[in-house]
């Protein structure tokens, strides 16, 4: 599990570490000038070409969202590039834009080092402070100091397309809102240059964050210098996870300095003398818990696997009710989805001309009514019209039915007890109770913004894109339920910690992919329905772990090309095996 911490968070395992005389700033910067010097290092062994990119890292540790190939997009040229390297930095120049904090301090001390090794190393200083003691090295080291005011934009511009690498560290954790002026404009122009420039422009990374993202909500309000790689100190940060800011991050470095190792809330309880209650403060509401995302290791934990001695019955039921006449195809997904994921077994509700072409793909789904332990609802079901009132082929009517056993409705005595449930497209219309958080929204951007509009929020899909956390918990705190929107990077939030997962590739993007998503989560709520009730914060880990799931099914059937839903669905019992196994 990956762990982002709160710019308070940051600076409060900070405040000891430094009374004790930890050299922070020098880790960072040594960390920071290793992997400049390691990317410089890995050019073209015939010089620099104009233009030069450094070669592809080694390490990953995390990626934003992915190309069709399954790598971020500057990655693939850099990985083209990685021929010849030869590892020697002399002569390559690196731009360093300096801020006025700490920030800027690393920056200043990682250009010292490059320096040092022979570079030629120019800091831009866009405010009148700077980090006295790093300026001093760098001076020291023989770099060359400019400041904005005196050289103006325009020359930034052309000494950064002459540059080798570029170190943003404008602001770090420190940062409050959109860049302001001098620094905002030089970041806008700079950022324009290099849409102009493309494979052209020199590798830039970021120090800490990219400066001008939002640090705890992952916000973009103003410019921002798009990132080949971001080396981040100490902890994650939520804007390095969330969207739409972790697209301009790059592939993310962590950088140990010496924070005491924490996962989860346990670990915190114990450093800050938290005993109960929630924990962290990331994102916009001081209540609700971090920003977190779901690795590959961590599904095994999660995952229903079956013992010897479970039958189908135990091992949980999934209740699908999805597709009408018109559009069969997302029962068919839906369910496939559901029953390649591993229950006990999938039910089927619907029209009898759907049933039947559910059974063509999946003949182990049963078409009858019966006990279930979870419910997906409402894939390719059409919203209701409250002009015209409930129809498509009946299935509003069964949707209506199946929540009133997920709200509570109907009394447990009929329904056979609490009901986890996966509520999307249509029944995402349908909702008129509050919702328990193990009922879990899956709605796109433009489907959550509808939902908002009908809670009396004035929202369209973009503010949704703009702000995914944000509005995510808002739904949440407005419904009850835990909320999974659909996206290059999905955001899911419950009560508790919020996931955001990067692990499908573009190609993912086409219709039917959410139906098969639908149906995988329907498994994962059926095979643990008891533990979703008994844990409220269950429902949106096991949700992520159904992105995750997902993604990778998705690009394993894609291989680097198109991909159509229904291999999705095909591809999810070899990724489990293999998640399961490793
Ligand atoms: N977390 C860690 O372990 C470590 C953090 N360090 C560095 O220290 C940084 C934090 O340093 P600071 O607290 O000095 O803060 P920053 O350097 O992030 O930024 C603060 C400065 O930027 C200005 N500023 C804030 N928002 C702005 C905006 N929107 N537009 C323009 N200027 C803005 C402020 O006026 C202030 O002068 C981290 O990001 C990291 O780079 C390292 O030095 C040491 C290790
Ligand atoms: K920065």
């Amino acid at each position: 599990m990956k762990d982002a911490w709160s710019s308070d968070e940051v600076r409060k395992a900070e405040e000891p570490l430094i009374a004790a005389g930890e050299p922070l700033m020098a880790r960072a910067a040594y960390a920071l000038a290793q992997t400049v010097l390691r990317e410089v290092g890995a050019r073209p062994a015939d010089g620099r070409a104009p233009g030069y990119r450094p070669g592809r890292p080694s390490g990953t540790r995390l990626r934003g969202s992915l190309g069709s190939d399954g790598l971020p997009g500057r990655a693939r040229a850099r990985a083209r590039r990685m021929a010849g390297s030869r590892g020697d930095v002399r002569g390559a120049q690196a731009l360093l834009l300096v801020g006025p904090g700490n920030n800027g301090g690393d920056t200043l001390f990682a250009g010292a080092h490059l320096a040092r090794r022979g570079m030629r190393v120019t800091a831009v200083l866009a405010s009148t402070r700077a980090h006295e003691d790093g300026l001093a090295a760098f001076r020291v080291a023989g770099g060359k100091v400019l400041t904005l005011a005196d050289i103006r934009v325009p020359s930034v511009v052309r000494s950064a397309l002459e540059s080798d690498v570029i170190l943003d560290g404008l602001v770090g954790v420190g940062a409050r809102g959109a860049l302001r002026p001098p620094a905002g404009g030089l970041v806008r122009t700079l950022a324009e240059a290099r849409e102009t420039a493309g494979e052209r422009w020199p590798y830039t990374v970021a120090v800490d964050i990219p400066s001008g993202i939002g640090v705890d909500d992952g916000v973009v309000l103003g410019p921002v210098l798009p990132a080949d790689r971001t080396v981040t100190f100490g902890a994650l940060k939520p804007g390095l996870l969330l969207p739409p800011a972790a697209h301009l991050a790059g592939e993310v470095e962590l950088i140990d300095v010496g924070f005491p190792p924490v996962s989860g809330s346990e670990g915190w309880g114990a450093i800050w003398g938290v005993t109960t209650g929630r924990h962290a403060m990331a994102g916009t509401d001081p209540a609700a818990g971090r920003v977190r995302r779901v690795e590959p290791a961590d599904v095994a934990a999660l995952w229903p696997t079956p013992s010897p001695h479970d039958h189908k019955y135990t091992r949980g039921v999934v209740g699908v009710i999805a597709g009408t006449t018109t559009y069969p195809g997302a029962a068919v997904l839906a369910t496939s989805g559901a029953v390649l994921a591993g229950p006990g077994m999938v039910r089927y509700l619907g029209p009898e001309a759907v049933g039947s072409r559910v059974l063509l793909e999946r003949p182990e789904v049963v078409v009858t009514g019966g006990r279930v332990q979870s419910w997906v609802l409402g894939p390719g079901v059409p919203a209701v019209d409250p002009e015209a009132g409930p129809d498509g082929d009946g299935q509003a009517r069964r949707i209506f039915g199946a929540l009133a056993a997920v709200t509570g409705v109907l009394s447990e005595d009929v329904t056979g007890g609490k009901m986890p449930a996966v509520i999307d497209a249509g029944a995402l219309t349908m909702l008129e109770h509050r919702l328990p958080a193990w009922a879990v929204l899956t709605p796109h951007a433009g489907e959550l913004a509808e939902l908002l509009q009908g809670l009396g929020h004035d929202v369209d899909r973009a503010a949704v894109e703009a702000q995914p956390l944000h509005w995510v918990r808002t739904a949440h705190q407005a419904t009850g339920a835990t909320v999974l929107l659909k996206g290059a990077i999905t955001v899911v939030a419950g009560p508790g910690d919020a996931y955001a997962q990067a692990d499908a590739p573009a190609w993912t993007a086409t219709a039917g992919a959410g139906d098969v998503l639908a149906g995988i989560l329907g498994t994962l709520l059926a095979g643990r329905s008891a533990d979703v009730v008994e844990d409220e914060t269950l429902a949106a880990r096991l949700a992520a772990v159904a992105v995750l799931v997902h993604g990778r099914a998705a690009a394993r059937a894609s291989a680097g090309g198109p991909v159509a839903a229904l291999e999705i669905a095909r591809a999810v019992p070899a990724v489990v095996a293999e998640l399961l196994r490793d």
